[in-house]
C-alpha cells in the first residue's frame, strides 16, 4: 500500500483502469476509499488549524484590545453590547457631553464587546490625533456606500483616497487661482430668477432655496456651463434630495434590508441617479473637447494639452474633465462605476454640506436684522471701490459665514481611524488600532473654555480684530474701503483655524478639500443675493395671533 501511495497518480489510475480485474479491483477501491478518507482527514485537520490560528489570532487581539484600552477612562458599560443602542444622535452627543465632563478630554464608550470608540475633545490633543489617524472606517460611511456603491473617497483607508483627493484638490485649486469669478454670473442669475419665480407665491422655505443655491453653485463648479443648460437638471436635484431624505434609515439597518421593498425603491432611485450622473459627465467631456477645439482654432493651436484648455475656459466644470477622468482610468478597471461613485458621492456631501450652511446663514440673518443691514452697507461699500473679485473685502459677510458653521457645523462628529498602528498622542495615552476615534465638534466650537463665556451666542465680530470699532466703522464707510484709510488698517479678518476649536471642515490629512472653496463660493452668492434682496421672516396670522413660520420672504431693494 505504502509503495503504491509513493507511486501517487501513477498507481491510482492503473488501478482505476483495471478496477474489473476481480479481487485486484476489490483491493483498489478499498485502497481508493482509505485514500479518500485519509485525504479528508488531512483537509478537516488543516481547516481546523487554520481556524484556530485566525480565531486564536483574532481573540488575542480581543484581549490585546481591552487591555490596551483599560488605561483610557470611560463610562462602564451598561450591557454586553456596551453603548451601541444610544438612540438618537442628539442623545449620544449629550452622552459623549457628560462622559467628557466626568472623565476629561479623552474618553472610551464600548460599542459592543469588538468595538472600541474613543472621543477627543482637547483642541491640542485633536489637531495631533486628526493629522496622525488617517484612515476613515467604512461601515461608518455605510449610507454612502448603499446609494454610490464602492465609493471609496470618503470612507476609506488614506492610500485608498490620496490620489482622489490630490485630483480633486488640484482641480479646485486651479478654478480658485485661475478665475476671477468663483460663482460665475450667469450661475448667479440663474439662481436670482429661480428666487424670483418662488417669490411669486409671496414667500419661500428656507431649507429648500438653500438646497438649490447650494444645487446650482457645486453643479455649476463640477460639470461647468454644460449643468446651467441640462434639461435633467431639476430631475437631479429631486433625486438627490429624495436619496439624501432615506439615506440615514437604510443605513440604520445591521443587515442590508434585501427583503423590504422600500429598500429596492430606494436602490432603483439610486440607479437613476447614476445614469443621470453618467449623462451630464458624456455631457461635460464632450463640450470640454469642444472648448478645447474652439481654443485651438483661436490660438493657432499652440496649446497641445487639451485638459489645459479646457480648464483655462472660464465657464468650463472642474471635475469631468478628461484629466480627472483619464486619471482614474489608468487606476481601476472598474474605473466607470468608481469615478461615477465619486462624483456622485462628492455632489452629495459638498450639495449637502453646503446647503445646510447657507440655510444656517441666512436663518442668523433673518434673526438679526441688524447685522443684515451692517453687511449690506460693507457689500454696497466694496462694490463701489473695486471691479474685480472683492469678496475678499467683505469682512464682515465672512465673519458671519465662519460665526454660522461654528455654531452649526455640518455635522456633530468628525470620525477617523488608523487601521494598523496603534495611535500614541502626546499625553501618554495609547488608542488601540481599529478603534473609531471621533470629534465632537459641536461640542467644542461651543465650548465656554475655547470661545470664552458668551460661546453659545451667534457673534460674527469674534472673527474680527479691533471688533469694538467695527459695527462703526460700518456706518461711517469705512470698514471695507481703501487699504489706505487708517481705520480700515485696524480692523482685520481672522484666520478661523487660529483657534484650534474651529474645526467645520476637519483638518489634517483628511480635511474636506472643498473648505476655500465654499466659503467663497457661498460669500459670492450671499453678495449677491443681500445686494439685491432684504432677507425677512414670513409672519403669518393664525387666529389672529401673528407667528414667525420657517419660511422667508426675499424682499427686492428698491436700488
Ligand atoms: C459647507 C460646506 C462643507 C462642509 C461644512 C464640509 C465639511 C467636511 C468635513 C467635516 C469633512 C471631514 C473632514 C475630516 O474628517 O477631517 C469633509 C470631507 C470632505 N469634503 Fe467637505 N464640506 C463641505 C463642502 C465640500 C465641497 C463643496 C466639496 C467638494 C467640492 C467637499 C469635498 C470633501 C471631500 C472630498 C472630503 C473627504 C476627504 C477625505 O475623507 O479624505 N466638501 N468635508
Amino acid at each position: 500500500m505504502s509503495s503504491l501511495c509513493k507511486a501517487w497518480p501513477i498507481s491510482v489510475v492503473y488501478l482505476l483502469l483495471n478496477k474489473s480485474e476481480g479481487c485486484d479491483s476489490l483491493e483498489a477501491s478499498r485502497f481508493l476509499r482509505d485514500y479518500a478518507l485519509r485525504e479528508f482527514n488531512a483537509l478537516l485537520w488543516v481547516s481546523l488549524i487554520a481556524l484556530s490560528a485566525l480565531s486564536l489570532e483574532k481573540v488575542f487581539k480581543l484581549f490585546r484590545l481591552w487591555a490596551v484600552a483599560r488605561s483610557i477612562p470611560g463610562p462602564p458599560c451598561r450591557s454586553f453590547f456596551g453603548h451601541g443602542g444610544f438612540g438618537s444622535r442628539d442623545e449620544f452627543i449629550d452622552l459623549l457631553s457628560e462622559s467628557h465632563n466626568k472623565y476629561g478630554s479623552i474618553c472610551k464608550l464600548w460599542m459592543g464587546p469588538t468595538q472600541l470608540l474613543v472621543s477627543v475633545k482637547d483642541p491640542t490633543l485633536i489637531k495631533e490625533m486628526l493629522l496622525k489617524a488617517e484612515d476613515k472606517l467604512p461601515f461608518i460611511g455605510k449610507a454612502f456606500r448603499l446609494a454610490f456603491g464602492r465609493s471609496n473617497l470618503f470612507f476609506c483607508s488614506y492610500d485608498q483616497a490620496k490620489k482622489r483627493r490630490e485630483s480633486l484638490v488640484l482641480e479646485l485649486n486651479e478654478k480658485l487661482h485661475g478665475r476671477s469669478d468663483i460663482v460665475p454670473n450667469n450661475v448667479v442669475d440663474c439662481i436670482m430668477d429661480k428666487i424670483d419665480n418662488h417669490m411669486s407665491n409671496g414667500c419661500v422655505n428656507n431649507k429648500l432655496i438653500s438646497q438649490h443655491m447650494a444645487f446650482t453653485m457645486l453643479g455649476a463648479t463640477l460639470f461647468g456651463d454644460a449643468f446651467i443648460a441640462w434639461s435633467k437638471a431639476s430631475s437631479y436635484e429631486e433625486l438627490i434630495m429624495m436619496i439624501a431624505k432615506d439615506a440615514s434609515f437604510w443605513a440604520s439597518y445591521r443587515v442590508t434590508p434585501f427583503w423590504e421593498r422600500g429598500y429596492w425603491r430606494y436602490q432603483s432611485l439610486c440607479t437613476k441617479l447614476r445614469c443621470l450622473t453618467q449623462d451630464i459627465v458624456k455631457q461635460c467631456t464632450k463640450n470640454c473637447r469642444l472648448f478645447c477645439n474652439m481654443e485651438r482654432s483661436t490660438h493657432n493651436g499652440d496649446a497641445r494639452n487639451g485638459t489645459k484648455e479646457a480648464s483655462v475656459w472660464p465657464n468650463s466644470g472642474i471635475l469631468m474633465q478628461e484629466k480627472f477622468l483619464s486619471r482614474e482610468l489608468d487606476d481601476h478597471l472598474n474605473l466607470k462605476e468608481e469615478t461615477c461613485g465619486n462624483v456622485m458621492g462628492v455632489m452629495f456631501h459638498g450639495w449637502m454640506a453646503t446647503a445646510s450652511l447657507i440655510e444656517t446663514i441666512l436663518e442668523r440673518l433673518v434673526k438679526d436684522p441688524e447685522i443684515q443691514d451692517k453687511i449690506y452697507a460693507e457689500i454696497i461699500m466694496v462694490r463701489q471701490g473695486s471691479k474685480g473679485p472683492d469678496v475678499h473685502k467683505m469682512f464682515l459677510l465672512l465673519a458671519t459665514i465662519y460665526e454660522s458653521a461654528r455654531l452649526l457645523p455640518g455635522g456633530p462628529l468628525l470620525q477617523r481611524c488608523s487601521l494598523k498602528n496603534d495611535l500614541n498622542l502626546n499625553n501618554d495615552v495609547t488608542i488601540p488600532a481599529g478603534s473609531v476615534l471621533v470629534v465632537p465638534v459641536q461640542l467644542l466650537q461651543t465650548d465656554d473654555a475655547s470661545w470664552g463665556s458668551n460661546a453659545d451666542k451667534f457673534n460674527p465680530y469674534r472673527f474680527l480684530s479691533g471688533a469694538g470699532k467695527v459695527s462703526t466703522m460700518v456706518e461711517k464707510g469705512s470698514l471695507a474701503g481703501e487699504t489706505d484709510d487708517p481705520n480700515h488698517s485696524s480692523v482685520l479678518l481672522n484666520n478661523p483655524s487660529e483657534n484650534a476649536a474651529y474645526l467645520p471642515f476637519g483638518s489634517g490629512t483628511r480635511a474636506c478639500v472643498g473648505q476655500t472653496f465654499v466659503i467663497q463660493g457661498v460669500a459670492t452668492l450671499l453678495a449677491s443675493l443681500l445686494e439685491r434682496y432684504k432677507v425677512r421672516l414670513q409672519v403669518r396670522s393664525v387666529d389672529g395671533s401673528k407667528t414667525a413660520s420657517p419660511e422667508i420672504v426675499f424682499v427686492r431693494r428698491n436700488c
